[in-house]
C-alpha cells in the first residue's frame, strides 16, 4: 500500500505533466525520418522569411519600376535571380511574396478545418440523421464548380486574396469533411471510446479528447495536401492578373510577368515556379510523413492480437434506442429490495430481413451487495444482456420490450442524458479487455482523475490524489507508480486492477463485470476474484457477473441466471443450481465442466452448438440437443416453471431431471 507522501508525490508530478502527452513521441518520430526534417526545414525557412523579407525590404511592395537599364536580366553578381520585365529584383520580389503565398494557405486551412474538423467527426460518431444531412450537404459541395465560384467571389470583392480564400476553404471543406468521417468511424467502435461513454464522459468531451488525437493522422495529411492545392489555387489566381494588388509582388504575379516575356527571357519563370513546386511538394511530403508516424505512434501501445479479438466481439456499442416502457408498475421480479429488476427484457438487432431477437424475455434481479452470476455457452446473450443495462447494446441493437428498474429508476424512461449520469457514477462496468478500454494516449493516473473529476467535481490535485489511493485499493503495489505508466506498459493484471478501479471512480452500487478474468492467466485470475470479493464486502457493491466459467461463479456468485440461445433457461441460488439443476441445459453445461470431473473420464460435452439469433428452433430453443425432448417440447413456447423459492426453470421436464438426481 502506498504511503500519502507517495500519493501526494505521485499527484503533484501528474499535476505537472503535460495531458495527452503524444507530441513529443510524435516529433521524435518525425526527426527520425530525413524527408521529414527536409520538409519541415524548408517551411520552416518560408515562414522566417514571410515574416522577415517584408520587414527588411519594405519598398519592394510598392515598387513600380527598378533599373530601366537591366530589363529582363539573367541572373548576375547584381541580381542572383535576375530582374523582371520592369527591372525589379527577381529575388527580393520572390522573398517578399513569400508571405502571400503563405497567408493565403493558412487562411484558406484555417476555414477548411474549422469547417472539416467539427462537422466530420460530429457525423462520424453521432451517425444516423445527422450523419445523412452531413453527407448531402458534401455531395452537394461537391458537386459545385470550385474555381468559378471564387472567381465570382473575387469579382464581387474586387481581387480580395483573403475573400478568394475563404470560398477555398470553404469549398474544400466537403472533400475534407468526407475523410474525416470515413477517419471516426472504426475509432468510434474502438472499446476504449465505449468505455469512455460507459463512465460517463460526455460526448463533446469524447469526441475532443478520445476521437480527435486519433483521427490526427488523416487531418494533418489533409491539411498539407489541401495547404499544397491552395499555394497552387492562389498563384492561379494571381497569374490570371484576379488577385493582388500591384505592383505588391506574389509568386503567382511573377509566373505571370514570366510567361508574358517567355521569349525574351525564359529564365524568369523559373524562380516563382521552383519556389511554387517545392512548397507544394514539402507538404505533400510532409501529410506523407505525418500519416506514417502517427501510425506508429498508434500501432506500438495497443496489443492487436488480443485487441482484435474484443473488438470483434464487443464491436459496435451504438446507442441504445430503449423503447419507453408502458406505464411503472410490477417489475415482475421476486424481490421488492431488488437494487435491479430485469423483466421480460427483449433485445434485437437490426438486419436486412428486419428485427432479429437475441435476448428473448430475460427475467432476474440483484439485491444490495448481492453478486448473480449468468452463466452460458458463448453467444447465448450474456454480453448483451448486461450491456442492456447501461443502455449499450452492441451491434446498434435496441431493447423492444420489458424494464429495466434500477434503484427505483426506469431506465428506459431516462434517455440518453440521464443513462450517461448512470453510467459510471452508479453502474460501472469491468471489461474481459482492460487493455482497449482505456486511451493509449493518456498516463493511467490521469484518466481515473479525470473520471473522479467527473463524477465527483473536485478539484484537479484532489482527483489526482483519489486517483493515486484507488489504485492502492484495488491492490495495486506501488499505485504512485502505477499512475504515472501508459496503459501499454501495465501487464494484464495490472491492467485489470486499474480497469477496476475506473469502474469504481464514481463509487457504483453495481458493478458489471463482463468476463474479467478471461484475458488473465490462472494465478492472476484468482487474485482478481479475490479483489473483487474483498471490494464487494467493503463496499457493499452488487455485482452482476458474465462468465461461462463455473468455477467464478462457484467462487463469487449467490445466485446464477442461466442463459441458452437468448433465454434466461434456470436461475436458483448457488448452491441450489449446482446441487440440482432444474434445467437439462444447466446439467449439461455443469457435467461438461472440466473443475472437479473425474481423472481419467471422458468429459461429457454437448453435443451440437448454440443456434445463432435468426436461427432458433420453435419451442424450447434447447430441444435439438436435449435428451429429453418430448414432441410438446418442439411446438410452444415453453413457460417459465416455479418449481421453488426463487427457482425458476424454462423446462417441462424438470421433475424428470430432478428424479432422475435423486
Ligand atoms: N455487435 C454485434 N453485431 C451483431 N451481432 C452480435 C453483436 N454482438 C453480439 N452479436 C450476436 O448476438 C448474440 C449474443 O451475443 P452475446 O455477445 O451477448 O453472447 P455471449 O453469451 O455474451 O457470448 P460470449 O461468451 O462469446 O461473449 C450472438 O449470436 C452474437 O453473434
Amino acid at each position: 500500500m502506498s504511503t500519502t507522501a507517495d500519493s501526494l508525490a505521485a499527484a503533484t508530478e501528474l499535476a505537472a505533466a503535460p495531458r495527452p502527452n503524444e507530441a513529443p513521441r510524435l516529433w521524435r518520430r518525425l526527426v527520425r525520418r530525413p524527408v521529414a526534417v527536409l520538409c519541415l526545414l524548408f517551411l520552416a525557412a518560408l515562414v522566417v522569411v514571410a515574416i522577415v523579407a517584408p520587414i527588411l525590404l519594405p519598398d519592394v511592395s510598392t515598387q513600380k519600376a527598378g533599373d530601366l537599364n537591366a530589363l529582363r536580366q539573367g541572373p548576375s553578381a547584381e541580381h542572383l535571380l535576375g530582374t523582371d520585365s520592369l527591372g525589379r529584383d527577381e529575388l527580393e520580389r520572390l522573398l517578399v511574396g513569400t508571405r502571400v503565398t503563405l497567408l493565403a494557405a493558412v487562411e484558406a486551412l484555417v476555414v477548411a478545418c474549422g469547417l472539416a474538423i467539427p462537422i466530420g467527426i460530429l457525423a462520424g460518431y453521432r451517425g444516423g440523421r445527422i450523419d445523412r444531412a452531413v453527407g448531402w450537404f458534401v455531395d452537394l459541395g461537391l458537386a459545385l464548380p470550385v474555381l468559378i465560384i471564387v472567381i465570382v467571389v473575387v469579382s464581387v470583392f474586387q481581387g480580395s486574396t483573403l475573400a478568394a480564400m475563404i470560398a477555398f476553404g470553404v469549398l474544400g471543406a466537403p472533400g475534407q469533411i468526407r475523410v474525416i468521417r470515413s477517419a471516426v468511424l472504426p475509432v468510434r467502435e474502438e472499446l476504449y471510446v465505449a468505455a469512455a461513454r460507459v463512465t460517463g464522459l460526455s460526448r463533446i468531451y469524447i469526441m475532443r479528447h478520445h476521437i480527435l488525437p486519433r483521427i490526427s493522422g488523416p487531418i494533418l495529411v489533409q491539411a498539407s495536401l489541401f495547404a499544397g492545392a491552395v499555394v497552387l489555387a492562389q498563384a492561379g489566381l494571381a497569374f490570371l492578373n484576379l488577385l493582388g494588388d500591384p505592383p505588391a509582388p506574389s509568386w503567382g504575379q511573377m509566373m505571370n510577368d514570366g510567361t508574358e516575356n517567355i521569349v525574351q527571357q525564359p529564365w524568369l519563370i523559373w524562380p516563382p515556379g521552383i519556389a511554387m513546386m517545392l512548397t507544394v511538394m514539402a507538404f505533400g511530403f510532409l501529410g506523407d510523413t505525418f500519416q506514417e508516424a502517427l501510425s506508429e505512434n498508434w500501432r506500438a501501445p495497443v496489443r492487436r492480437k488480443r485487441g482484435r479479438r474484443m473488438l470483434d466481439g464487443l464491436r459496435g456499442h451504438g446507442l441504445v434506442r430503449l423503447q419507453p416502457v408502458p406505464a411503472a408498475g410490477a417489475t415482475g421480479g421476486e424481490r421488492a429490495d431488488a437494487l435491479l429488476v430485469v423483466d421480460d427484457l427483449t433485445v434485437e438487432l437490426p438486419s436486412a430481413g428486419g428485427p432479429i431477437p437475441v435476448v428473448q424475455g430475460a427475467s432476474f434481479e440483484i439485491g444490495e451487495g448481492e453478486t448473480v452470476g449468468i452463466v452460458g455457452e458463448s453467444g447465448c446473450g450474456k454480453t448483451m444482456t448486461a450491456m442492456s443495462i447501461l443502455g449499450l447494446v452492441p451491434g446498434n441493437g435496441t431493447i423492444s420490450r420489458g424494464e429495466i428498474v434500477f434503484d427505483g429508476r426506469d431506465l428506459a424512461a431516462l434517455g440518453e442524458d440521464g443513462l450517461r449520469k448512470v453510467r459510471g457514477k452508479e453502474i460501472g462496468l469491468i471489461s474481459q479487455e482492460p487493455m482497449v478500454s482505456f486511451n493509449p494516449t493518456f498516463r493511467v493516473g490521469w484518466q481515473l482523475a479525470h473520471l473522479i473529476r467527473i463524477h465527483h467535481g473536485v478539484s484537479r490535485k484532489e482527483s489526482l490524489d483519489r486517483a493515486v489511493e484507488l489504485l492502492g485499493r484495488v491492490r495495486l503495489n506501488d499505485p504512485a507508480d502505477v499512475a504515472r505508466r501508459y496503459p501499454h506498459e501495465l501487464s494484464g493484471g495490472m491492467a485489470q486492477r486499474v480497469s477496476i478501479a475506473a469502474a469504481l471512480a464514481g463509487d457504483p452500487k453495481l458493478l458489471i463485470a463482463d468476463e474479467p478474468t478471461t484475458a488473465l492467466d490462472v494465478t492472476v485470475q484468482a487474485e482478481i476474484l479475490e479483489l473483487l470479493r474483498d471490494l464487494q464486502r467493503e463496499r457493499g457493491l452488487a455485482i452482476l457477473l458474465v462468465t461461462h466459467d463455473w468455477g467464478v461463479i462457484a467462487d463469487l456468485c449467490e445466485r446464477v441466471v442461466v442463459m441458452y440461445a437468448g433465454q434466461a433457461v434456470e436461475r436458483a441460488a448457488t448452491d441450489d443450481l449446482f446441487d440440482r439443476p432444474l434445467h437439462p441445459y444447466t446439467a449439461a453445461l455443469l457435467a461438461a465442466n472440466p473443475t472437479g470431473s473425474d481423472a481419467g473420464h471422458e468429459l461429457p460435452a454437448i453435443a451440437g452448438s448454440v443456434p445463432k439469433p435468426g436461427a432458433w428452433p420453435a419451442g424450447c430453443h434447447f430441444h435439438l440437443r436435449c435428451g429429453y425432448a418430448t414432441s410438446e417440447c418442439r411446438t410452444g413456447a415453453v413457460p417459465l416453471a416455479r418449481p421453488g423459492q426463487g427457482r425458476e426453470t424454462r423446462c417441462i421436464h424438470y421433475r424428470a431431471l430432478a428424479d432422475e438426481d435423486h
